[in-house]
């Protein structure tokens, strides 16, 4: 297809704008959590995919870290199994975990690996346990309504948290000159699988390649305050009040504790984006148009090796 001579002086303008933003993130690694929410439509994944080869093209380490809550759901009930969620981690049972490892490591892994490869990229996907990239241990949720006799504990099941990212895994990948593709399935040394939230794997992967940056792509235009207005930039203080008085509730709340941890270990910036808006991507990284909330400061390390 032929542009016309305007159209094709803009193409031309736009590069030439992107050349600081490509100057300045050549060699760095990007992380970039694809949300299952924002998996909306083939259009929209294989501009996501076409984004993800564009970065590679221009010198960036794009590690994409995948979820696929709503695919997981879709297919929990047409097996009739209830969905249930403490503090927006899926409770998962053995059941639903071997759900869990068919759409993630299976079908949603796959389309990404796909659609990239398909376009001339070359991706390779993995899930957590393969290379023991993920190991995790069980992750336990407070009561905080516990009563004299209730259990301090709500046990969610096999739900897991990263307790050790091998770098080596993915490193091997980028310099095999690939896009590694992750599903967020950890194991622990018994040989456990565990279901782990996306967003919280993305954010320590982030922090254990030291990543220029950690892009969370969900379904909202940003973080919202009370009144429903996005807020742009958000530094840690202000996040406690936000929770406590649940304007931050659901799947929100692990996408800002990564991005906090993240900044704290030393990612530069994390951003919450709208995967929803076609070439998200690289409107964040190559323009000045940021697409969402930008996140600065606070707490914790993970063990990287
Ligand atoms: N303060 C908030 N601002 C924006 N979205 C919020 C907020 N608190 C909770 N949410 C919810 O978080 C959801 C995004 O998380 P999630 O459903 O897990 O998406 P993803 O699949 O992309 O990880 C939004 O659709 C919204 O319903
Ligand atoms: C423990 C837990 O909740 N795991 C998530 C894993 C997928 C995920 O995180 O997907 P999104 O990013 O699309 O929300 C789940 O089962 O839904």
């Amino acid at each position: 297809m032929s542009l016309d001579k305007k159209s094709a002086l803009r193409v031309a303008q736009v590069l030439n704008e992107a050349l600081p933003y490509i100057q300045r993130f050549t060699n760095k690694t990007i992380v970039v959590k694809f949300g299952g929410n924002a998996m909306v439509d083939w259009e929209l994944q294989n501009s996501f995919a076409r984004n993800i080869i564009l970065m590679k093209l221009v010198g960036i380490n794009p590690v994409v870290v995948h979820g696929g809550g709503p695919q997981i759901g879709q297919l929990l009930h047409k097996l009739n199994i209830e969905s249930r969620f403490v503090d927006g981690m899926r409770v998962t049972d053995s059941e639903t975990m071997n759900v869990v490892e068919m759409v993630l490591g299976g079908t949603v892994n796959k389309q990404i690996v796909n659609l990239i490869n398909h376009n001339g990229g070359r991706a390779m996907g993995v899930t957590g346990k393969d290379g023991l990239l993920l190991e995790a241990r069980k992750l336990t949720r407070k009561n905080e309504n516990a009563g004299l006799h209730a259990s301090e504990i709500i046990d969610i099941g096999q739900v897991g948290e990263v307790k050790k990212v091998n770098i080596d895994v993915i490193n091997m990948l980028i310099n095999g000159d690939f896009i590694p593709v992750i599903a967020p399935i950890g194991v622990d040394r018994n040989g456990i699988s565990y279901n782990i939230n996306a967003d919280l794997v993305a954010g320590k992967i982030a922090e254990c390649l030291k990543a220029e940056k950690l892009m969370l792509l969900t379904n909202v235009a940003g973080l919202k305050d009370k009144q429903g207005k996005v807020l742009t930039g958000l530094a840690s203080p202000q996040v406690q009040s936000l929770i406590d008085d649940g304007t931050i509730y659901g799947g929100m709340l692990p996408k800002i504790a990564c991005a906090l941890d993240a900044i704290k270990a030393g990612v530069n910036s994390a951003h919450i984006i709208d995967g929803r808006i076609p070439n998200a991507v690289l409107l964040e990284i190559f323009t000045d148009s940021g697409v969402g909330t930008l996140i600065t400061n606070s707490h914790t390390q993970t063990e990287c090796r």
